[in-house]
């Protein structure tokens, strides 16, 4: 028996599951999108075991459905396929950033042969697209699910042992408290870094040594400034009540720091960054280093113990030297993209080549 896997949006985040899922016994992955030209490419990268521009098609005998396009699309896409003819049991999930609205819609169109389990795998980055996806994205990371109420623990089950192939952390959440606490975690940083870039590069319009200077610290703290517009376009207004109540705190965080500054208040700035120091010490990942290189790598890695000293011995061999490494945060728990910096260009090119000709994949 075969289970049939249909993912719609074959990007980023569509063409990892794709490739988690992809090659295992008894699974069969579909690819759709309204685009051809997106079909050759997800063919051409063995990303998915069938591709096709029908809907129909895609989730005919389908076991599971993932909706991978942006959270702006769900709604439509769940519409139309509940429309359609679908496989008794079959389970819908999406994987949108937001859960509350797409939670909601599910609900105004319940249909009773077929369970919708809302979901967001926890893991990601800035860069997008299904160039981009990798087998090891969602190693060790949350996985929220926000099943429907009534949708029976069976096929909540099922989809939790699928989702053991991404090797990701299944977790339960509520879809309000998920958007409350992704909004002030992930939407609310994301808007901070844009409005930091946008400060610097009004500055830096009338001197460009703006521009020159900001590396280390401002590359680490702006490095979701360069996610998708469209893909947060649609994440914002889907949690436009939540950001706009985060956005007023954040009016007073900035408040107080503008009062501190006024009064002179140096107590209060030691207060201030003793309890972040605190807070941000008990998080589970820790960022290392700072980093001010001129030619740099991204490499994905799997979280295995003895990988970076693999990867260094390897290059060392090669006589390549390396300026600084760091694992760059873009995931809870783990490491997963090495970030590899060189002093001349010509030893990147060929740390490049060498990782990449070991199977690496490498991103510049
Ligand atoms: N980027 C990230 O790090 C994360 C994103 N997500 C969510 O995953 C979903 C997909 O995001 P990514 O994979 O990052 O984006 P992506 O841009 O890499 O992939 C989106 C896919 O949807 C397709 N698409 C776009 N508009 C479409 C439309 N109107 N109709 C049909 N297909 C369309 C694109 O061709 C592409 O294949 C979003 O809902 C996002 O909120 C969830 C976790 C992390
Ligand atoms: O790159 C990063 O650090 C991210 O924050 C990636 C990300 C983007 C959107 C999500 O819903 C979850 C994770």
């Amino acid at each position: 028996m075969t289970t049939k896997i249909a993912i719609f949006g074959v990007g980023l985040i569509g063409g990892s599951l794709a490739l988690c899922f992809r090659g295992k016994p008894g699974l069969k992955v579909v690819g759709h999108s309204p685009r051809t030209k997106s079909l050759e490419v997800m063919l051409e990268r063995g990303v998915v075991d069938a591709a096709t521009l029908s809907m129909e098609e895609a989730v005919r005998d389908a076991d599971f459905i993932f909706l991978c396009v942006p959270v702006g699309n769900l709604e439509e896409y769940l519409e139309k396929l509940y429309q359609l003819p679908l496989k008794p049991g079959c389970i819908i999930t999406d994987v949108g950033s937001t859960k509350a609205s797409i939670a909601a819609a599910a609900a105004s169109l319940s249909r009773p042969d077929v369970y919708f389990i809302g979901g967001h795998p926890m893991a990601g980055s800035e860069r997008s697209g299904v160039e981009a996806a990798s087998t090891l994205l969602f190693e060790n990371a949350y996985y929220v699910l926000t099943p429907a109420p009534g949708v029976p623990e069976e096929a909540y089950t099922r989809l939790e042992e699928l989702l053991q192939l991404t090797r990701a952390q299944v977790v339960r959440v509520d879809p309000v408290q998920h958007d409350e606490i992704v909004g002030a975690i992930s939407h609310l940083p994301h808007i901070i870094a844009v409005a930091l870039v946008n400060q610097v590069c009004d500055y830096n319009a009338d001197n460009g040594l703006y521009r020159t200077l900001a590396a280390g610290g401002f590359r680490d703290i702006t490095r979701i400034a360069s996610s998708d517009p469209i893909i947060w376009r649609d994440i914002l207004l889907s949690n436009r009540d939540v950001v706009l109540s985060l956005l007023n705190d954040w009016n007073d965080e900035i408040g107080s720091f503008i009062s501190m500054l006024e009064e002179r208040n140096g107590d209060g700035i030691v207060d201030s960054f003793v309890k972040a120091n605190q807070f941000r010490s008990e998080l589970p990942e820790r960022r290392k280093g700072v980093i001010s290189s001129l030619f740099e790598l991204y490499i994905d890695v799997p979280d295995h113990p003895g990988i970076i000293g693999q990867i260094t011995t390897e290059l060392g061999q090669q006589n390549i030297n390396i300026s600084n490494i760091q694992i760059v945060e873009s995931r809870e728990d783990v490491p997963g993209l090495l970030h590899l910096s060189f002093r001349q260009e010509s030893a990147m090119e060929r740390a490049k080549e060498h990782l990449q000709s070991m199977g690496y994949l490498v991103y510049v």
